[in-house]
């Protein structure tokens, strides 16, 4: 059933069209991805849905509501994360889960979601002494501090160093295990891949996909890559002719062979039977980024979120 729809949505600033034609559902219960490079109109789509902003043409239902017309009740059963800078430096942890408690009629147990969110020991610092991590953490609490059915999590591990980010994966599941619909706004492949049940990929303001991340792989083939490069003579010509094979390159000293799925399998038999040695394995499988480029022409801005050094805000 779905809990939000989105219609032909449109949304301009001035003369620029930020989203320019944007539908999809999202069902109960699922982890939703809204992929896309910087600019695409990600945002600009969940600020519509949480009804921030009013669109300039097509509709939105949000629980069956109105997100602009009935706003109070959307916020009271959608939670979104704050921008960090929303909070004063000096409010501790508790304190802000308190005041943001307080704004909802279903309230959730501050201690229970300090722990599940890993902030037990933080529940006294003050905002601006908490790490990337943390504050990124707290915010996602505050999403939550309201029970709601519906949250929505806009670049939720931008930032994070990379077991930041495994935890906050592990934590988005959690979220979506208590029963809560998940809205993930990402720009990153891996995590979209990795968690989202099905994403729609916004490519310039207009929908290009909306599928499984299986589904959306199955569109740019099932085609794998195994690398290696002999350390004795094989010929190229014996291993094109292996079943399954589809082809067979060299770039320098590294052999390169293509297939479906079992050809690492069937390489590996063939080198093992004739005594071949080799360095270097390794196995490339189609990624969502493959699948990006195929559906809109041109790569994604990025593929792995950047560590906290790298960030540019
Ligand atoms: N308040 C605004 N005024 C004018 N233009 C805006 C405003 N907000 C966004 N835009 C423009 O609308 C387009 C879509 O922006 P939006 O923030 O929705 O994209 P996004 O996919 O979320 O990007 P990002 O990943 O960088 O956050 C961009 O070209 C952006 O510059």
């Amino acid at each position: 059933m779905p809990v939000i729809e989105v219609e032909h949505l449109h949304k301009r600033y001035g003369d620029k069209i930020a989203v320019d034609d944007v539908s999809f559902t999202v069902d109960q219960g699922e982890i939703f991805g809204v992929l896309g490079p910087n600019g695409a109109g990600k945002t600009t789509t969940v600020e519509c849905v949480q009804g921030l902003r009013r669109a300039d043409g097509g509709t939105v239902r949000v629980l069956g509501l109105d997100p602009v017309r009935d706003r109070t009740e959307v916020r009271q059963r959608v939670g979104a994360q704050l921008q960090e800078s929303q909070l004063p430096d000096k409010l501790r942890v508790r304190e802000a889960l308190d005041l943001y408690r307080s704004f909802y009629r279903n309230r959730a147990d501050i201690d229970g979601l300090l722990d599940d969110l890993g902030l037990a020991a933080q529940r006294d610092t003050a905002f601006h002494k908490l790490s990337g991590g943390q504050k990124q953490r707290l915010s996602v609490a505050l999403a939550l501090v309201g029970r709601p059915e519906i949250a929505i999590l806009d670049e939720l591990t931008t930032g994070l160093d990379p077991q930041g980010r495994r935890d906050t994966w592990d934590l988005v599941e959690r979220i979506r295990d208590r029963g809560v619909t998940v809205v993930l706004v990402t720009h990153f492949m891996e995590e979209a891949e990795r968690l989202c049940d099905r994403l729609a990929i916004i490519d310039t303001g207009r929908v290009v996909a909306i599928d499984t991340p299986a589904g959306l792989l199955s569109r740019v083939g099932t085609e794998h890559r195994v690398h290696f490069r002999p350390l004795d003579p094989v010929d190229d010509a014996l291993l094109a002719a292996l079943p399954e094979v589809t082809g067979v390159r060299r770039t320098g000293d590294e052999v390169t062979v293509t297939g479906p799925e079992q050809v690492l399998q069937t390489v590996l038999s063939a080198l093992a039977e004739r005594q071949v040695r080799y360095a270097g394995l390794r196995v490339e499988q189609p990624t969502l980024d493959d699948a990006f480029v195929s559906l809109t022409g041109r790569a994604a801005r990025a593929t792995t979120p950047p560590s906290t050094d790298e960030r540019s805000s």
